[in-house]
């Protein structure tokens, strides 16, 4: 991966995501929080670019029962997406630049009165030791960043292309179970950040695009991670 013309910016862009994550939400941040449930924050913030909304989202959420590196390797592969990405029309596979780096191009379900999207973007996904603290669980990251592709020119056919950066950060706590006895699915937890900024790329009135993140994220968020348990449940644990 090391050799790949886009492996600098997906190296910055990843390191970078990251860093963003892990800022609090609390303070002059700006974030207001936008959708709870249960454990599941949502915050955004209101920004435009260019006189399009592009509200900048962070989730927080801590689910029982499955560990970072599943749900991150859930998120990043391919085969699992159509079973929780409910605004998918389309995915393709563009390029495996490497193990833990593809390009993907979707599109997305036509949302009202907008025209339909499509995205184009790597998607990286990596281990991090945590470097403050050494004996803290591991944290799993995946970043998508949009890219532009000579073969998939932006806005050729009916779509319009969204460029979005979106970024999940996945870090496991395990509740050491009695002495001797084996860990099991009760004893893990994984605390999820997901941020995304998604620029919908052509006109789109900014009433609807803020009712449409806030109907789509909350929905998005509790369907990805009910799906990770229901895929992980009855399978071995991968920390
Ligand atoms: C008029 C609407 C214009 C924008 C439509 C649009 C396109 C792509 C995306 C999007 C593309 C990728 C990702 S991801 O996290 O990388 C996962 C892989 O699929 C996430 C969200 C979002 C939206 C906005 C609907 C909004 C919306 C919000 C959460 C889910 C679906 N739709």
């Amino acid at each position: 991966a090391a050799k790949h013309r886009l492996w600098p910016e997906i190296d910055k862009v990843s390191t970078e995501q990251l860093h963003y994550a892990r800022l609090g939400v609390g303070g002059a941040g700006g974030w207001q929080l936008f959708a709870e449930d249960g454990d599941m924050r949502m915050y955004r913030r209101e920004e435009e670019a260019d006189g399009l909304v592009v509200d900048p989202l962070k989730a927080c959420h801590v689910v029982k029962g499955v560990t970072g590196h599943e749900v991150c390797n859930i998120f990043y592969s391919p085969e699992y997406r159509s079973g929780w990405e409910a605004t998918l029309e389309d995915m393709t596979v563009v390029e495996k630049i490497s193990d833990d780096t593809l390009v993907f191009l979707q599109t997305h379900k036509r949302i009202w009165p907008a025209s339909q999207r499509d995205a184009l973007f790597w998607s990286h996904i990596r281990r991090v030791s945590d470097d403050q603290d050494p004996d803290a669980h591991d944290l799993w990251i995946v970043c998508n960043h949009s890219t532009e592709y000579t073969e998939h020119p932006p806005n050729a056919g009916k779509c319009v292309r969204v460029y979005l950066t979106v970024c999940l950060v996945c870090q496991t706590f395990i509740d050491p179970p009695k002495e001797g006895s084996e860990i099991t699915r009760d004893d893990i937890t994984c605390k999820i950040t997901y941020c995304s900024v998604v620029n919908p790329g052509g006109w789109a009135p900014a009433a609807v695009l803020r009712a449409v993140y806030k109907r789509e994220y909350p929905k998005f968020l509790k369907r990805f991670t009910s799906y990770c348990i229901d895929q992980c449940k009855d399978k071995p644990i991968l920390f």
